[in-house]
């Protein structure tokens, strides 16, 4: 039945203004235009369909990633379409391709490491496409340990240029995307090498391309690393390996904001801290925040209306009940939804952060830049880890269906779990931030006050006495309740830590064998960060019908479903009581069914169109079982009702099986 809402009576029972909703989940109503307009522009031209993806050869994969980003370009251009716009419409197109990494981390970095004259040489041919760059950091022998790479930069006084050198194999530079096939030019992280002396890794831009017929400099290998994980997914994108031959680039490529070296050879450090270099890992890292709410949010969001269109037992009347109506599912898909909001909200003061971080580099202030990178670090690991955990959970919510790939699903999976990878192993982010927890609080024994999202670490004597005050599961709703037990258990496992690394004579030492306890320190930060920073949001004013009470709902979900999926944490640290967390339980099933005759709103707010979602089973009209019908017999391996193989493998099989018969 085309055209018939069959969630209607699903839509009917909200009991907030959905239209207000997608605002706040946009993050203004200029966001939410922008985001609409482009939503439907992408859905409503064919030349950006991808539903045939999983079907495609690499090569075909590829070209037509190729087509589809060169096309979305021309549009971009046609209708001139602010920058805001333009990245908007990228991720409608929803397929990786090289021009992430150009406008993701080829064009932040020079920006930020670039002198005056080198943007003004460089960043309009940038602007204009004129050149494709990408950011070639990591090698074959080593990417988390930056300090580790192998590629030099070697001065030569004579020419006034560098002589960009890969010595070893483990020193080619493997999986930067849009390497492999497209860049005309990358970021080559390499060793700065001048006078004999090396001063460590440095940006260097390097041409690897010929802008004439696309050849690979002389000098140069460069090959793309091969297949990935998944059918489509991430194989639209060319991630790539690169092999330097003493290749040979003028002086003043050498990206120079923080550091530069003379005619003569001799290497000048600025002022500003080393760790410069590493900003635009904060910057990719704090966009990833916000693209784990949308990856989650697009995976609840399927999961969420086919389980209101799914029924299984219950048949007494006639009609069996909606999956949803069961509280396991309830529990399992909830806090998933939960989890979007969160993510989006800290996203949302992540990029405040970092503006105001920027703002103050500007002006030679490197005060916050430890918080920042811990923050943008942690929430990274934190967020992508739930994410990627979550779109399987989904997966799983949705049954059998879920496993098709028209469920949208396990490409969306198989897309996503690198996020838990790049851009920092989420265990060596978690890893940083535990280092600056540690950092925190020795500096806290000589009297320094901790600021910002380790302030609460300035009350560590009353967090460390203090006792939970919920006697009854609603007492679990009161915010302040909420925050201070996350507070005490994140500040004494962290005072836990800290006591444990006291009794090791060789820090480094001790901080290696109490890794795994200083991770679950580092989460726990992460997750008070979150915790609050949802509390400060609905401390705002938030216009609209019925909004603030959903959103404070799903607020308590997030915070008391996180406390039970790590209520060991809070028992050890007595922070909590059994007692205690057995009300929150309580309450948390209680917030379930208040969540229950909204859920489809909730997910309605997302605002996704069925283009975007690329889910039979997410279908904003709920029509599924027909349309699941006709796409089995869009196969290609149904084109035939005899496949190809029969005559010669399956006809000759049973052939032998009826001779050995009658023998
Ligand atoms: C494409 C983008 C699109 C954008 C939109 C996004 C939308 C989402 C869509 C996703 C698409 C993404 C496509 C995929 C892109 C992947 C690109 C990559 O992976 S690229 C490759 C990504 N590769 C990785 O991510 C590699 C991961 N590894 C690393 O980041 C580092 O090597 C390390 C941090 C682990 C260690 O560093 P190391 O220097 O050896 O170690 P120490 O421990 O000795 O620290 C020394 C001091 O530095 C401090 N500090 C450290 N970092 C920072 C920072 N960022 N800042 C400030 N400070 C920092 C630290 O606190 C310490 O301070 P202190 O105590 O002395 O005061
Ligand atoms: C899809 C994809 C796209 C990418 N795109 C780019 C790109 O455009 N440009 C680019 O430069 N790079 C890119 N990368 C590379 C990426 O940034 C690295 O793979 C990532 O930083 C992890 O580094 P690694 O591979 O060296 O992992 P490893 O560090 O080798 O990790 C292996 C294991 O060791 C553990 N481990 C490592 N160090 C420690 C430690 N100190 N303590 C405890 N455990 C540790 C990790 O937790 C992990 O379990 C991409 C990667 C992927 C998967």
């Amino acid at each position: 039945m085309e055209g018939v809402d069959h969630l209607a009576h699903e839509r009917n029972r909200a009991q907030f203004d959905v239209d207000e909703m997608k605002i706040v989940w946009a993050g203004s109503r200029h966001a939410y235009e922008v985001s609409d307009r482009m939503s439907r522009l992408v859905a409503n031209d064919p030349a950006f369909r991808k539903d045939n993806r999983a079907q495609l050869t690499r090569k075909e994969l590829f070209k037509n990633t190729l087509r589809k980003a060169t096309y979305a370009w021309k549009r971009i251009l046609e209708l001139k379409l602010s920058e805001e716009e333009a990245g908007r419409l990228r991720f409608f197109v929803d397929e990786p391709a090289f021009t992430d990494l150009h406008w993701g981390m080829f064009v932040p970095f020079l920006k930020g490491q670039g002198t005056e004259e080198q943007l003004q040489k460089w960043l309009p041919l940038a602007n204009r496409l004129q050149i494709i760059g990408c950011y070639a950091q990591t090698e074959l022998g080593h990417g988390s340990n930056v300090q580790g790479l192998e590629t030099t930069a070697t001065f030569d006084p004579k020419t006034d240029e560098f002589v960009i050198h890969s010595p070893t194999l483990t020193s080619s530079k493997w999986w930067p995307g849009g390497l492999g096939k497209v860049s005309t030019h990358a970021i080559v992280f390499s060793r700065l090498i001048t006078d004999g002396q090396d001063y460590g890794v440095h940006g260097f831009l390097v041409q690897i391309r010929s802008l004439n017929d696309h050849s690979v400099l002389p000098g140069i290998t460069i090959g793309d690393i091969g297949m990935k994980f998944g059918n489509g997914a991430y194989n639209t994108m060319d991630n790539g390996v690169m092999h330097f031959d003493h290749f040979r680039i003028p002086r003043d490529q050498l990206l120079t904001r923080i550091s530069q070296v003379t005619r003569e050879g001799k290497y000048v450090q600025s002022d500003a801290p080393r760790q410069l270099v590493y900003g635009t890992m904060v910057f990719v890292r704090k966009a990833i925040v916000i693209d784990a709410s949308s990856a989650l949010s697009r995976a609840v969001c399927i999961a969420t209306r086919y389980s209101a269109v799914r029924r299984q037992f219950g048949s007494q009347d006639g009609v069996e009940t909606q999956v949803i109506n069961y509280k396991t599912q309830q529990s399992r898909l909830f806090p998933l939804l939960a989890s979007a909001y969160a993510f989006r909200f800290v996203g949302e003061w992540l990029q405040w952060l970092y503006t105001d971080v920027t703002q103050r580099l500007a002006a030679s202030d490197f005060s916050t830049l430890p918080e920042a990178h811990a923050c943008t670090a942690g929430l990274k690991s934190i967020t992508t880890a739930a994410t990627a955990d979550g779109i399987e959970e989904c997966r799983k919510l949705c049954g059998g269906h879920g496993y098709l790939c028209s469920s949208g699903l396990p490409e969306l999976f198989a897309v996503y779990v690198p996020a838990c990878t790049y851009e920092g192993d989420n265990v060596v982010l978690l890893l940083q931030v535990a280092r600056f927890l540690v950092k925190t609080m020795s500096q806290l024994a000589s009297g320094k006050k901790p600021v910002g999202t380790a302030a609460y670490m300035g009350r560590l004597q009353h967090l460390m006495e203090s006792s939970c005050k919920v006697q009854k599961a609603e007492d679990w709703l009161n915010p302040s309740v909420v925050l201070e037990v996350f507070e005490a258990r994140s500040a004494r496992m962290s005072v836990e830590c800290a006591k444990r690394l006291g009794e090791f004579t060789n820090q480094e030492e001790g901080f290696q064998e109490l890794s795994p306890s200083l991770v679950e320190a580092a989460a726990a930060y992460c997750q008070l960060i979150i915790v609050s920073k949802y509390i400060e949001k609905l401390q705002g004013d938030i216009p609209g019908k019925g909004i603030k009470e959903q959103l404070q709902i799903l607020c308590s979900i997030y915070a008391l479903y996180t406390l039970h999926k790590h209520k060991g944490d809070f028992l050890s640290t007595s922070t909590i009581t059994p007692k205690q967390a057995s009300l929150a339980d309580d309450q948390l099933r209680s917030l379930y069914s208040q969540v229950r005759p909204n859920a489809i709103a909730l997910v309605d707010a997302f605002n996704y169109t069925d283009h975007y979602l690329g889910s039979i089973l997410g279908r904003y009209d709920g029509n599924v079982y027909p349309n699941l019908y006709d796409e089995a017999w869009k196969d290609p391996l149904n084109d035939s009702a005899i496949p190809d193989g029969y005559h010669e493998y399956i006809k000759p099989l049973l052939k032998q099986q009826l001779r050995n018969a009658r023998l």
